[in-house]
């Protein structure tokens, strides 16, 4: 599949101002560098389009994504490393701060860095059923990097965002209502979708400038950082990459996912 159709984006059947965001890379829509590449690209067409909306959502019927593509991570070439790294910097600087509301349908798992995207858009409604969404970067022997805590900080309070993190805790979707990780569960994609529309529609009378210049100043703390060293913390994940205990650790993690896989059948 190409780059071009790892994201598709079209307007709300009933308001065309509204886009619908599409995340589309078979099985998992795990983040490799080109479905990180696509989602920059698109982030940045919608910056300068009519819509003043958006609704990112994904094409699986079970995982809206399973964050980022390990095997960028596993013996991975550096160069591209670095190249993988910036695009998720950039990724995810340009949805935090989009001028346009953003809002997600969580249609399935959303772990480590699909939560970290629900989390960006400022509301989530996520399907019931048995999915979970979290920051598990520590069970997998990896460390999140500071600016997804503060994203998760934007969400939940510093107290649970703390346990959460250092317990590597998958929520159910019960839990994450409950903690305000997801602000409303659906029973399906479509009614996440309508519930989406429904926080999008409360802007209604809101002029577009003074309301994103509010939500970016209430953002700009999580961004500062990140803006201030992004090199600085693209040379850490490369560095953090070539230890032997990190490798090992997402060795295993690839085995386990794959064993899990040998067990169901
Ligand atoms: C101190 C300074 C620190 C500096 C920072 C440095 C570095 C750290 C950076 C850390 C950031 C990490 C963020 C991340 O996002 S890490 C990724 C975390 N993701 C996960 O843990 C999810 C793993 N996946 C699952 O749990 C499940 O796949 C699922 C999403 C719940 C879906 O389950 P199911 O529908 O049953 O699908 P399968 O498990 O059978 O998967 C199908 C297929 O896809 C492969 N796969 C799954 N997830 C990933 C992934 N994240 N990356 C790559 N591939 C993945 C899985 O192996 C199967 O493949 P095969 O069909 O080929 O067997």
């Amino acid at each position: 599949m190409s780059s071009q159709n790892l994201v598709t984006v079209t307007p709300d059947k009933d308001n065309d101002e509204i886009a619908i965001v599409t995340m589309q890379r078979p099985p998992v829509n795990s983040l490799n560098l080109e479905l990180l590449q696509a989602l920059s690209k698109t982030l940045d067409e919608l910056s300068t389009s009519d819509f003043r909306a958006m609704v990112l959502t994904s094409a699986s019927p079970t995982v809206f994504s399973a964050g980022l593509d390990i095997m960028e991570m596993y013996k991975p070439d550096l160069k591209r490393a670095e190249q993988f790294w910036s695009t998720l910097q950039d990724v995810w600087l340009k949805l935090f701060e989009s001028n346009l509301i953003t809002a997600a349908a969580i249609n399935g798992h959303a772990p480590a860095g699909g939560c970290l995207l629900a989390m960006s858009c400022e509301y989530r409604a996520m399907v019931s059923g048995k999915y979970s969404i979290g920051l598990n970067e520590t069970a997998l022997g990896i460390v999140a990097p500071r600016w997804f805590m503060d994203c998760m900080l934007n969400t939940i309070s510093q107290r649970e965002a703390e346990i959460a993190l250092t317990t590597g805790k998958l929520f159910s979707v019960e839990e994450a209502l409950k903690v305000g990780l997801i602000d409303e569960t659906a029973k399906d994609k479509e009614d996440a979708i309508n519930k989406c529309l429904g926080f999008i529609e409360k802007f209604e009378s809101i002029p577009p400038l003074p309301r994103s210049m509010t939500k970016q100043k209430f953002r700009a703390n999580g961004v500062q950082w990140l803006k201030a060293n992004k090199q600085a913390d693209i040379d850490e994940f490369v560095h953090f990459l070539k230890f032997p205990q990190v490798q090992q650790s997402l060795e295993m993690y690839i085995h386990m996912l794959k064993s899990k896989q040998n067990k169901s059948e």
